[in-house]
């Protein structure tokens, strides 16, 4: 499976540069052959959000109209990183998931919201997880500091993901965090994980990318990029249940001694 993962900046606020931004990508990343794209958290606000009842995606509509649009155009599977919504009343920070026929597989709010970024003010948490099947694979799909809950990612594994795809905003200085997060994700679930992160700068955070793919045996696939653009990689999908024989994590589980 090939990847494309889009380490873009956001224009905070302005979600129409956004959504002409998101098209240029997918043009650019459907040229190279890839199987899906992957872009970064909130790519439609930034993190606007004390602007949300202006500026939100009402039901998600625009977003899940262009991303299936360009999905079937191209015939390419999207994980459209997240977009701010607005739905009941509420705000969400939501990630759809668009196969190659257009058809939008899977939505799913971020669970866990990061107080430190004051979403826990103008957001609502997600209710479920986020697993769906991506050209035959079982795939998973979480945000941003939903990646600091262990127990989250193997929700997602236990339920049969074998790639755990994981769009971000996450701040420079706090990058070695994401890092070693991430790699150990990856190591102890046995999975692949494809991590993309942003880069330029808001009122409040700077952003230095270091999207991240990871394969289950811990090595690093793409790291330390921090200028804007498309990362590339290939995911050889053997390698998850190769892993998962030579050291069988999931076998030796002591589920007599702690539940997840
Ligand atoms: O956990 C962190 O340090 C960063 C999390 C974050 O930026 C987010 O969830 O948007």
């Amino acid at each position: 499976m090939k990847v494309a993962c889009v380490q873009m900046d956001i224009a905070f606020g302005e979600p129409g540069k956004n959504f002409t931004a998101i098209e240029k990508y997918i043009e650019e990343a459907a040229n190279a052959q890839v199987d899906v794209i992957v872009f970064p958290e909130m790519w439609n606000t930034g993190y606007a959000l004390d602007q949300l009842d202006r500026l939100a995606d009402r039901e998600g509509s625009m977003a899940r109209k262009m991303l299936a649009h360009l999905a079937k155009k191209h015939q390419v599977n999207i994980v459209g990183g997240s977009v701010a919504t607005k739905r009941g009343g509420k705000f969400f920070n939501t990630m759809y998931i668009v196969d190659r026929t257009g058809k939008i597989v899977a939505a799913y709010d971020k669970a866990h919201l990061f107080k430190l970024m004051d979403e826990h003010v103008y957001l609502n948490e997600g209710q479920s997880m986020n697993v769906f099947e991506m050209d035959g694979i079982t795939c998973g799909g979480v945000i941003c500091y939903d990646v600091r809950f262990p127990e989250w990612i193997r929700t997602h594994t236990l339920n049969g993901a074998k790639i755990m795809f994981i769009p971000a905003e996450w701040p420079k200085q706090r990058i070695d965090h994401w890092q070693l997060l991430l790699q150990a994700r990856a190591i102890e679930n046995q999975c692949f994980i494809v991590a993309v992160n942003r880069v330029g700068k808001d009122p409040n955070n700077e952003f230095n990318g270091h999207s991240m793919v990871i394969a289950p045996w811990g090595e690093l696939l793409i790291s330390n990029q921090t200028e804007e653009g498309i990362l590339y990689a290939e995911l050889d999908l053997e390698e998850v249940d190769r892993v998962r024989k030579t050291i069988p994590v999931y076998q030796d589980r002591r589920t007599d001694l702690y539940e997840s």
